[in-house]
């Protein structure tokens, strides 16, 4: 296909998601399955631009003046890619697929000046969040928020159960030669995403990551593992651990010795945590997949109790654009009350002395700060420790960190990372020692 037509696709695609409010890349793939003529690099380039259309939709919307998907679209084009008019004139002239040619009004909107406009505009954010998320950025806000309209590379991290460091790297690069080490986790493999129109890399197709030499994972989500400082011979209970990704994290940092126990409120989210245990040679982690009286016997054992909480993801729209245009209020309430729960239903297997390491992906303050004030004033037991001390302690992190982390540490000692700060998704990360 020549760009024309892509471009026209996904306009198309950008009309189904907004009418049939489809999730887009279920929109992507449905187009693809649709359009049979349409190879691998076609697919990846008209699905990049659809994700970009959705990161910038309200500023584009704004600086064009319609939330039209053939405006969203141009629009996206030239202000996030950096084209020109006269570049879309050239590639639709005589093409039959082409989208029809770009008015005087269009044109003026592709260059107009957005800096006036409200902070959700220039900030690519809904409204109803500003308040919110000006309490966390304060006077950053439009630039922090900018930065999660960017693309997000794809992070690895390697799995010291079964490989260390130049050999993990090497095997990543020599299929992957863009790859390189994270900044801040020293098991980081950082895949970058830089071409607008290039492909996803292929990190789940390498041979590493089928021998379970690699698993994908945010770098963001790597240091909040670290943040457990779980060693040899810890108890460590996975309150939240889904399909396991933090479970496997855990696994590696007691290096197989003690125990990791994963539980979910939601036994079928543990299902995928099977195989991947197995290809990790994850050996000492039990799967609690019964409900909470399974886990009876570890109150006041756990030297670690992980909660990776559910929670808006905010933290992660970079990846997932059109969650942040669906987002409720509402929702947001509902993210509360579960993490309130969670908390709850944690502390009691935290024994004396032990920690409860509370994560969210999310940057607002209501499911972070709040959520760990709420919990301390009715856990008088407990005390919040410096989330970057737990971190230094790991002995995981990369040279130089420190620096970047530092930057992150919020008045009570928690971490919330971000992609301007971090270079990261947005993670929040705070500490908390049974005292009492
Ligand atoms: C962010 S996801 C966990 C991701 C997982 N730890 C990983 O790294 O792949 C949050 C999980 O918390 C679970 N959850 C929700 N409410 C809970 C509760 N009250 N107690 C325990 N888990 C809960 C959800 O079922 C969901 O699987």
């Amino acid at each position: 296909m020549r760009d024309a037509g892509r471009i026209a696709a996904a306009i198309e695609i950008i009309d189904a998601i907004e009418t049939r409010h489809r999730p887009a890349r279920n929109a992507v793939k449905e187009w693809g399955r649709d359009h049979r003529f349409a190879g691998s690099g076609d697919r990846a380039w008209i699905g990049g631009l659809v994700l970009d259309t959705l990161r910038h939709k309200a500023s584009v919307a704004f600086a064009m003046g319609s939330e039209a998907p053939r405006a969203l679209v141009l629009g996206t084009v030239t202000r996030a890619w950096g084209w020109t008019a006269d570049d879309l004139a050239s590639k639709f002239a005589g093409d039959e697929h082409a989208p029809d040619p770009v008015t005087e009004e269009e044109a003026a909107g592709f260059t107009r000046d957005i800096s006036g406009a409200p902070a959700n505009v220039q900030g690519d954010f809904p409204a109803w969040a500003e308040p919110s998320l000006k309490r966390v950025f304060g006077k950053d806000l439009i630039t922090e928020m900018q930065a999660f309209a960017a693309r997000a590379p794809v992070d690895l991290r390697f799995n010291g159960l079964k490989v260390q460091g130049d050999k993990a790297i090497n095997a990543v690069t020599s299929k992957i030669p863009s790859a390189h080490t994270g900044a801040l986790s020293a098991s980081c493999i950082r895949i970058p995403q830089t071409d607008p129109t290039g492909k996803n890399a292929p990190a789940e197709s390498i041979p590493a990551y089928g021998k379970g030499w690699v698993e994908v994972q945010d770098e963001g989500s790597q240091i909040a593992g670290l943040a457990a400082g779980a060693q040899a011979g810890d108890q460590v209970l996975d309150f939240c651990a889904g399909a396991g990704g933090k479970t496997l994290e855990l696994s590696a940092m007691t290096g197989n010795a003690g125990q990791v126990y994963a539980w979910d409120v939601d036994w079928r989210r543990l299902r995928a945590i099977f195989p991947r245990l197995q290809r990790a040679g994850a050996r000492n982690v039990q799967v609690r997949d019964g409900d909470e009286t399974t886990l009876s016997d570890l109150e006041g054992r756990m030297d670690v109790v992980f909660v990776d909480a559910p929670c808006t993801g905010s933290g992660t729209w970079r990846r997932r654009p059109d969650a942040k245009w669906r987002l409720s209020e509402k929702q947001l309430e509902q993210r509360i009350e579960q993490q309130d729960e969670a908390l709850d239903n944690a502390a009691k297997y935290v024994k004396p002395g032990g920690r409860l390491v509370y994560v969210t992906c999310s940057v607002f303050p209501e499911e972070n700060a709040d959520r760990v004030e709420g919990f301390l004033a009715r856990e008088p037991d407990f005390v919040q420790r410096s989330t970057l001390d737990a971190v230094l302690a790991s002995g995981g992190l990369a040279d130089g960190a420190e620096n970047v982390l530092a930057k992150c540490v919020d008045e009570s000692g928690a971490l919330q990372l971000s992609p301007h700060r971090s270079a990261t998704d947005g993670f929040y990360i705070a500490v908390l020692e049974r005292v009492g």
